[in-house]
């Protein structure tokens, strides 16, 4: 009965207009935490609107929990959707707003009274929900939002970009919110934070120019960049040099030396060190790998 839910990605290329911007995108997500990765524009958003069916299907085939993403009302039914640029009706209630868009999704009114103030609950509004949404913190605005994507109880929830602009006790709370929200369903953050996947996603894959570089485990992302990163202590006249010879990931300036923390495919010298890496460097090594570098 509770088979674990499922969402089936299989060759799907993306277009605006006669732009393809994604390229045969095959990605198979299991219930829990899913983290999208990759810089502005490497076509996260567009993804996200593909399997929330505001973008068609042109070539390639999705499924969710089997169902698949033709199916338009079924599919609008099974997900949730936090946009990027995500606006509420200001000067209404929370709970007004709340209750007016659960009106608009065409939830029965028993439904209605018993789920506003249970999601209000969870992402822990309750004390604010007579304040004007237009007066709520920014993070408080994105929990709004997560409330109203969950109105329907989808089973999969989607989240752009869902940290930028909060200040860092709101992202580690907003980060638990959403790890909650993984126990039963599929939830997909798609951000360009490495910090924000490293925290919550087990699973996760990197974008980069609407292609997929790497999908796995943050594990196996570690490991791919294992024996690639070091660190070396250099005069400050040569940071220059050294960076145009590598790829930097960390500097830490000391007086007139600095300790640079670079990748590189091929032993440095006998004063550099081999360090474990980080997400932050593996991400890079999967960007430089591509890139050829
Ligand atoms: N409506 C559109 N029409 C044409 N091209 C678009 C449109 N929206 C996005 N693009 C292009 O598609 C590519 C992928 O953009 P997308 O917004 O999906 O990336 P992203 O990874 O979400 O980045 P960001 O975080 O900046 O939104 C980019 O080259 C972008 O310029």
């Amino acid at each position: 009965m509770n088979q674990p839910l499922t969402l089936q990605i299989e060759h799907l290329n993306q277009f605006y207009g006669a732009r393809q911007v994604l390229f045969d995108i095959d990605l198979h997500i299991q219930q829990g935490m899913f983290g999208l990765l990759g810089r502005n524009g490497a076509g996260k958003t567009t993804l996200m609107k593909t399997l929330v069916t505001l973008l068609p299907v042109r070539k390639g085939e999705v499924r969710i929990d089997g169902v698949l993403i033709k199916q338009v009302n079924k599919i609008r039914e099974m997900v949730g959707y936090l946009p990027q640029e995500f606006t509420m009706y200001g000067s209404m209630t929370v709970k007004g707003a709340m209750e007016y868009l659960a009106l608009l999704s065409e939830l029965p009114h028993a439904t209605i009274k018993r789920r506003v103030p249970e999601l209000l609950d969870k992402v822990n509004l309750v004390e604010h929900q007579h304040k004007k949404v237009k007066a709520l913190s920014g993070g408080m605005k994105r929990r709004l939002g997560i409330a109203q994507a969950l109105l329907h109880d989808p089973k999969l929830l989607i989240v752009d970009e869902p940290t930028a602009g909060l200040d860092p006790e709101e992202r580690v709370r907003f980060r638990n919110l959403l790890s909650e929200l993984a126990e039963e369903r599929i939830v997909i953050l798609s951000t360009h934070i490495v910090g924000d996947i490293e925290a919550t996603c087990e699973h996760i894959a990197i974008m980069h120019e609407g292609r997929l570089l790497f999908t796995g485990t943050v594990q196996q992302l570690l490991q791919a960049a294992a024996g690639k990163v070091y660190t070396v202590t250099v005069s400050r006249d040569q940071v220059q040099l050294w960076k145009q010879g590598y790829t930097v990931t960390g500097m830490m300036m000391q007086g007139n030396s600095c300790e640079l923390r670079l990748l590189s495919d091929a032993p440095i010298n006998e004063a550099a060190s081999i360090v474990e890496p980080n997400i932050e460097d593996a991400y890079m090594w999967q960007l430089g790998l591509h890139q050829g570098g």
